[in-house]
C-alpha cells in the first residue's frame, strides 16, 4: 500500500496522543468516524460503529482538519467483532487489510453502508433512486465457516525489508510488516514459499498466479545498484523485472505473461498489467454488466479503459459479425495482448492512448453500448459528457471506488443519464474495497 504525501503541518503534532470515544459511523478509507470531547475529529481504524474505545492518534496536529487514529484499547466492543484470524493485523501492522476484525457479513454491511453515504453525499442518490437493493454481495464460493478466510488474492506484492524478509507494507507507511504468510493470498501465490526466502537487495517481489492455467509468475523490482538473485520457488514460474532507470518490464526467463480464464475465453496479460484479482472477479463482472446492456446482434459498442480487452470480448461475442466493438486503452502492453486476444474477432478494434484524447479522434458519434472501467479517479465530468453525446442505449459502468463512482452518476444525471440498476460485489473481502456495476439509461425512457 502506497503512503499517500503527508499534508505539511504548522500546529503541535498530536501523534501518540490518546482519547477515549464512543465510535460513530464507518466512513470511506477503511475507518469510523469519532469525536473528542473538544469536537475534534477522528477517522479511527481497527474498530467498529457504536464501539467504545481508546483511539491513538496515528496523524496530525493541532491544527489539522481531522485526525488519524487507530483504537489500541476495546473498553466496549461491537457484537460484529471477531479476533482477526490474521496475527499480522492491528494497530501499526499490516496495512493489507482493514475489516480483519469484522464478522464476514458485518464487513458487507461496513461497505454497504459506504456506499450509501457516499452515492447520496456526492450524487445525491438514495438506494431507491439509484436501484440499488443495499446490499454488497459476496462472491461465489466466499461464504466460509465462522473463522476462516477466503483466500482470494492472486496478485500480491510483498515489500522487502533491509534484511531482505519478505512483508507487506504498514497502513500509510514504507515500513515492511514481515510476514510467514498471508491469509487473504490465493494457494497459487502462498505454494510460492515467498515469505520464506532471502530476498536481499529487492525492493518488492509481486507474485501472480493465473486463474483457470498453471501460470504463475513473479516481478522482481530491485533497489539501485542490486543484483537480481536466482530465483528458486517451490512451484515453477516466470520471472520479470522492473527497470531501475525507465521502469519498464522485461522478462528474465519464462513467458512474459499469464494465462487468465473468464467468460470461457483465454485472455493473455502480460507484464504484470491489470487483470482483476478476485478469481471470480472477471465472470461476476462480465456477467452483471452483460446482463444490464442485454447486447444485441449488430450493435456497436466501446469498451474503455479495456485493460487486455475483457469487457470488449465479452460485448464482440454478442453482438455479433454485423456489430463493432471498439476498445481504448492507455498501457502499450494491455493494447497488444487486447489486439492478441480478440484476433479472432474482426470487428474489434482497439487504440492506444486515453480515452479523453483518443474517444473524441475517432469521429465516432453514436455507440449503442458503452462499458467504461476507469482507474479509482473515474471518468470525470468531461468524458461522462462526451459519452452521453454518443446517446448510447445503455451504459455499463464498473467501478472500484465508490466515492468516483457517485461523481460521475451526478455527471451522468447532469446531462441526461439516470440508474437503471446498481449492484455492488465483495471482491476485496478483509478489505475496505468493493466493485459496483451500474447500469445506465437515457432518464427520459419509459416516460
Ligand atoms: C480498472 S482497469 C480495467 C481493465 C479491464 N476493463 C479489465 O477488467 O480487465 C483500468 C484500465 O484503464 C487503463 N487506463 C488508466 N487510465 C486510462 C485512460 N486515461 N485512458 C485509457 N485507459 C486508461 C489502465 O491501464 C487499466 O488497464
Amino acid at each position: 500500500m502506497q503512503a499517500e504525501p503527508k499534508k505539511p503541518q504548522s500546529g503541535a503534532s498530536l501523534v501518540g496522543q490518546e482519547y477515549e470515544v464512543e465510535v460513530g459511523p464507518v466512513a470511506h478509507g477503511g475507518h469510523c468516524v469519532a469525536r473528542t470531547e473538544e469536537g475534534r475529529v477522528l477517522f479511527v481504524r481497527h474498530t467498529l460503529p457504536g464501539e467504545r474505545v481508546v483511539a491513538r492518534v496515528t496523524d496530525g496536529a493541532e491544527d489539522s482538519r481531522f485526525l488519524r487514529a487507530d483504537a489500541v484499547e476495546i473498553l466496549d466492543a461491537s457484537k460484529d467483532r471477531v479476533e482477526a484470524p490474521c496475527p499480522f493485523s492491528g494497530p501499526g501492522r499490516c496495512g493489507g487489510c482493514d475489516w480483519q476484525h469484522a464478522k464476514p457479513g458485518a464487513q458487507r454491511r461496513l461497505k454497504a453502508d459506504v456506499l450509501r453515504e457516499q452515492l447520496e453525499r456526492l450524487a445525491g442518490l438514495t438506494p431507491e433512486q439509484a436501484n440499488w437493493d443495499g446490499t454488497v454481495l459476496p462472491a461465489e464460493g466466499d461464504k466460509l465457516p465462522p473463522g476462516e478466510v477466503p483466500a482470494w488474492r492472486t496478485r500480491v506484492q510483498y515489500a522487502i525489508d533491509e534484511d531482505g524478509r519478505a512483508g507487506l507494507r504498514r497502513h500509510r507507511s514504507h515500513e515492511v510488516e514481515p510476514v510467514d504468510r498471508c491469509l487473504i493470498a490465493a494457494e497459487g501465490v502462498s505454494e510460492l514459499g515467498i515469505e520464506s526466502r532471502d530476498w536481499s537487495g529487492m525492493d518488492t517481489v509481486e507474485a501472480i498466479t493465473a486463474t483457470g492455467s498453471q501460470d504463475r509468475q513473479v516481478i522482481l523490482t530491485p533497489r539501485p545498484g542490486a543484483r537480481l538473485p536466482l530465483v528458486q520457488l517451490d512451484k515453477p514460474v516466470s520471472v520479470l523485472r522492473v527497470d531501475e532507470k525507465d521502469g519498464g518490464v522485461h522478462r528474465v526467463h519464462g513467458r512474459a505473461f499469464v494465462r487468465e480464464r473468464a467468460d470461457e475465453h483465454t485472455w493473455r496479460v502480460g507484464n504484470g498489467g491489470f487483470w482483476q484479482v478476485h478469481p471470480k472477479a472477471a465472470d461476476t463482472l462480465v456477467r452483471a454488466a452483460m446482463q444490464g446492456l442485454t447486447p444485441r446482434k449488430g450493435e456497436t459498442a466501446l469498451d474503455l479503459y479495456c485493460g487486455v480487452g475483457l469487457f470488449a470480448g465479452a460485448l464482440a461475442d454478442r453482438v455479433g459479425e454485423k456489430g463493432a466493438v471498439l476498445g481504448i486503452e492507455t498501457s502499450k502492453r494491455a493494447v497488444e495482448d487486447a489486439r492478441h486476444n480478440l484476433a479472432e474477432h474482426p470487428r474489434v478494434r482497439i487504440e492506444q492512448g486515453k480515452v479523453d484524447q483518443v474517444l473524441p479522434r475517432t469521429g465516432i458519434t453514436e455507440a449503442d453500448l458503452i462499458v467504461l472501467d476507469p482507474p479509482r479517479a473515474g471518468a470525470g465530468k468531461s468524458t461522462v459528457r462526451h459519452l452521453t453525446t454518443l446517446t448510447p442505449r445503455r451504459i455499463a459502468y464498473i467501478a472500484c471506488d465508490p466515492a468516483a463512482l457517485a461523481r460521475d452518476l451526478k455527471h451522468f444525471a447532469e446531462n441526461g443519464y439516470r440508474v437503471r440498476v446498481l449492484r455492488a460485489f465483495d471482491l476485496f473481502p478483509m478489505t475496505q474495497h468493493f466493485e459496483c456495476v451500474a447500469i445506465l439509461e437515457p432518464a427520459d425512457k419509459g416516460r
